[in-house]
């Protein structure tokens, strides 16, 4: 208590001793969070207890998301269990807190100054503000949709039999397009079908866009600026940031600081008018000045706090993506997207900007960002329509960029909403409790004080410096007893100011919000702040594999087909000419990647998800030309590859009317739906026992040596039996037995240098590393081997080392038994491993979790703390995280936890000891 002694010990006779008393000021910060650290302890002993008492009285630990499980999502609203029915103050969790939950302690509080109080918190009148805007827009786009199903509808039933009449001009000729903005985008944002029609469909739009549906737009310079100029860019008007002098205001309206300057005010004049202007101005003068200097500081502060949380904005929206521009795949900023751009799109992209529909195989888009309707859109020529800020939930596919910026549904709504990063802690909202306590104490004490001094003044027990006696009843003058009543109540009230530490929680949000700024240099971007808090506490690390542990750089290595090792990999001449036709067939339809061949010449430019890019290379070793070999047949659909299948196909149509299905993915797996292979001699021969246990032992073989085993195979398939009819076609399921195996590759994806080090620097400060990927088993085994996740090969056993499917089909209780002992986990799917982080969780362990794939989403959002990967991350994996890591490497995960893991855990660690 500084302050109030600061006050009480009136007389100060040097400037040095005012300059002292300035000292005292600052050292309360210093006290302030020395409180914070000791509160820290307490509040996460209580925290792990709470967790501990509730885990015990909790039988079924699955029981508060079966419904997530059943759907294969997580929901966004979840309530947190450990939370039911303890204190307003005992929120273990803020991450997805409910919103009346974060109401209830905010009115529990005894509070004096909301501003300083509250400031950083969510501001609960602008999120219902924010909501409501939201849900207008959002209606808005309702309204489209229903207008465009309503047309569909009158499509389907041929009610259409004249062409309607067009709503528009098709005549109007601005700048140099065919078409004008107003055109572009009234068709676009009102899924005009009849209009695109009309104008030639997509076709007809990216002429009159001078675009081209395969190479896209020219892309120079020029280029951009004429199609900037005539359409707009694909950014908005970002709401002003408040100046300094904004900031400065607020500070000076701090309820804390108004009641100091009223003391300051009474003590200046009570002073020079007892002891005269030279003596008497101290004390008033000091507070005033203490004032001064609280007041820019703060402003200061503030102003720099809402720089670095623009700037973290600017950094969240700013998704890099790839464009198809002149025929080769360039990676720009959603915010140089131009009008008639082609842009491929991927499961787990971000829609980044309006457009219509080019190419889609079971493209399915997920509008509940803009619709508030959590319902998948499949998208095809027959609703061509894509939104902005939508997400690719399944499939992939091409658009044609029609709308940008200000002119989508995404950009008014980005435009009209500020971006709030007001958010509170779990440590935040105890210290509240913590605050209240003090408070209610400081409260009774400065009633305490105020009845005793008023008592004792008034009875004649009070003396001045000079041994007179303050008060004589009769004698002493009103004036002078109203002098001295007002002195005691200043001290009364200053108690009460000062005792009531309302800046402590403030000094979590400083303290956090300084580390984020050094994790920012360590490549780690905080979406919440929060994170920062609970990483402090993670005690296990849950990381996949591919891009985390290892470089994502990958290369075909091995490869053994007709039965035979081919070694080097790309050997044309040990393989028969009819295996090789396959092979580049497979490998130029099968993929979502592609090669670009310049046409001055130079290196090939192959583009696409690492391990695509490693199997077309080998295509290329084996002489493929990517354009050739897809211009000889046609896919007439696919099965796109995802994690959960870990397989991908396509049925493509060659010339002479035969149907191809080819598969690739985990090599296990398509083995097992083999029937047959092409031998040496170019023949189909049947898959027998030996075969079989050959190439079983080939993907061993490999796996051990730590490479991602791929394989290849086809089927021919009867026409007659494809459907017909678009419907049937666009739900048909690819046949999926009876393959012909064609290839098996290892590829090889070196482990990320300084990982060993990192998972060892885990291991010394008590965080357990463990690896949960959607590779094999024995690769993952060979991975975690060489970066120090296994000890030893004594140590991979079961359960260390798990199957996601063992793990899948374990009893709960079970499940929660085996957790904690799990290192590795391989053939992994998305829900094994939501499955280990809700068992850890219920283990009473804070977890992190790394991810990158879009059915990360739901372990990134179950984790304590989810990191998301800033590379090869897809957007949908980055919305649901919490930390972004910018250079997707795990020594930058471990370099954002020991900042606190080390230091704080050890401190909760000793507390925890000396119980
Ligand atoms: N593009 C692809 N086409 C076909 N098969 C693939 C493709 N990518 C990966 N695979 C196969 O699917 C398996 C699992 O992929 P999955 O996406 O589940 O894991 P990952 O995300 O690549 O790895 P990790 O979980 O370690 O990050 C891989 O081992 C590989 O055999
Ligand atoms: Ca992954």
């Amino acid at each position: 208590m500084y302050f109030p002694l600061f006050l009480v010990q009136r007389r100060c006779n040097s400037y040095w001793e005012i300059s002292l008393k300035f000292l005292h000021f600052s050292l309360q910060w210093k006290l302030y969070s020395s409180a914070y650290i000791c509160a820290l302890n307490v509040v996460k002993i209580h925290s792990r207890k709470s967790r501990m008492r509730n885990q015990e009285g909790n039988t079924s630990p699955y029981g508060r998301h079966r419904n997530d499980l059943e759907m294969g999502t997580s929901s966004t609203d979840f309530h947190d269990d450990d939370e039911v029915g303890s204190g307003p103050f005992d929120i273990v969790r803020t991450k997805s807190a409910p919103v009346d939950r974060l109401r209830r302690w905010r009115q529990a509080a005894l509070v004096l100054n909301a501003s300083r109080r509250f400031r950083y918190t969510l501001d609960l009148k602008k999120e219902e503000e924010k909501k409501e805007l939201i849900a207008k827009i959002r209606a808005h786009a309702q309204v489209v949709r229903a207008a465009f199903r309503f047309q569909i509808s009158r499509q389907d039933a041929n009610v259409l039999e004249t062409p309607e009449p067009l709503p528009r001009s098709t005549t109007t000729q601005v700048n140099n397009f065919d078409i004008s903005m107003e055109e572009l985008v009234s068709m676009t944002r009102e899924n005009d079908l009849t209009f695109l029609k009309h104008i030639g469909g997509v076709k007809g739009v990216a002429n009159k866009l001078k675009s081209n549906l395969e190479k896209g737009i020219l892309g120079d310079e020029t280029d951009l600026i004429d199609r900037n100029n005539a359409f707009g860019s694909n950014t908005y008007p970002r709401k002003k940031g408040r100046s300094f002098w904004n900031f400065l205001w607020e500070a000076c309206k701090d309820t804390t600081l108004i009641i100091l300057i009223v003391t300051a005010a009474a003590s200046l004049a009570l002073g020079i008018k007892t002891e005269g202007i030279k003596e008497g101005w101290y004390d008033g003068g000091s507070i005033a000045m203490a004032v001064l200097i609280v007041i820019l500081f703060t402003a200061v502060s503030d102003y720099r706090q809402s720089l670095q949380f623009q700037n973290l904005n600017e950094e969240k929206q700013n998704i890099h993506m790839e464009v198809i521009r002149g025929g080769r795949r360039v990676n720009i900023s959603i915010f140089d997207i131009a009008i008639g751009d082609v842009v491929p799109l991927k499961i787990g992209d971000q829609v980044p900007a309006d457009g219509i529909v080019v190419s889609s195989h079971s493209l399915s888009i997920d509008e509940s960002s803009m619709t508030g309707e959590s319902k998948i859109v499949h998208k095809d020529s027959k609703a061509p329509f894509l939104m902005s800020g939508c997400k690719v939930a399944d499939g992939y596919g091409t658009m044609l960029v029609t709308g940008v910026g200000i002119n989508t549904e995404w950009g008014l709504l980005m435009s009209s909403i500020s971006e709030d990063n007001g958010e509170e802690t779990p440590l935040q909202v105890r210290l509240n409790g913590v605050t209240n306590l003090i408070g209610i104490v400081g409260l009774a004490v400065a009633i305490a004080v105020l009845i005793v001094l008023v008592a004792r003044f008034f009875t004649g027990h009070t003396k001045n410096p000079n041994g007179t006696v303050q008060f004589k009843a009769g004698q002493t003058k009103v004036g002078e007893a109203i002098d001295g009543f007002i002195k005691i109540f200043t001290i009364a009230v200053t108690i009460v100011v000062v005792a009531v530490p309302e800046g402590l929680p403030l000094a979590v949000t400083l303290t956090l919000a300084y580390s984020m700024r050094k994790m920012m240099a360590d490549k780690a971007l905080v979406r919440r702040l929060s994170a920062c808090e609970t990483m402090g506490s993670a005690t296990t690390i849950c990381s996949d594999k591919t891009g985390t542990l290892t470089m994502n750089q990958m290369t075909v290595v091995k490869a053994y087909s007709c039965g035979n090792k081919i070694d080097p990999p790309d050997n044309k001449s040990l393989l028969p000419p009819n295996i090789i036709s396959l092979l580049i067939e497979s490998i130029a339809q099968n993929t979502t990647g592609s090669v670009f061949v310049p046409k001055s010449g130079g290196a090939l430019e192959v583009s696409g998800s690492p391990t695509e890019k490693a199997i077309l290379q080998w295509g290329v070793n084996l002489g493929m030309d990517f354009n050739a070999a897809k211009s000889k047949s046609m896919i007439i659909h696919a099965f796109p590859f995802n994690s959960e299948k870990k397989r991908g196909g396509v049925a493509v149509k060659l010339s002479d009317s035969e149907v191809n299905v080819h598969w690739k993915g985990a090599a296990e797996i398509v083995l097992a739906s083999c029937t047959s292979y092409i031998d040496a001699n170019d023949h189909v021969a049947p898959m027998d026992e030996d075969k079989l246990l050959a190439f079983k032992k080939a993907i061993e073989d490999m796996a051990a040596s730590s490479l991602r085993c791929i394989a290849i195979a086809y089927r021919p398939y009867e026409m007659e039996k494809v459907p017909s009819g678009e419907e049937e076609l666009s739900s048909w399921q690819l046949p999926e037995g009876d393959l012909i195996l064609l290839a098996i590759v290892g590829i090889k994806d070196p482990c990320r240098p300084g990982v060993r080090d990192a998972v060892q620097f885990c291991i010394n400060a008590g965080v357990k590393v463990r690896m949960v990927t959607g590779d094999n088993l024995q690769t993952a085994r060979a991975i975690a081997l060489e970066c120090g996740i296994l000890g030893s090969n004594t140590d991979a056993t079961e359960p260390n080392l798990i199957d996601g499917k063992t793990f899948r089909d374990l009893s709960d209780t079970r499940r929660l038994e085996v957790a904690d002992k799990i290192s590795v986990m391989g053939r992994s799917s998305p829900n094994d491993k939501l499955l280990l982080v809700q068992a850890l969780r219920k283990k009473g362990h804070v977890v992190a979790v790394t991810g990158d794939g879009t059915n990360d989403a739901p372990a990134l959002h179950e984790a304590d703390i989810g990191l998301a990967m800033g590379i090869q991350g897809t957007e949908v994996a980055k919305e649901s995280s919490d930390i972004i890591i910018l250079d997707d490497n795990f020594a930058s995960v471990v370099k954002v936890s020991p900042r606190f893991t080390v230091f704080l855990s050890k401190l909760v660690h000793i507390c925890f000891q000396a119980k």
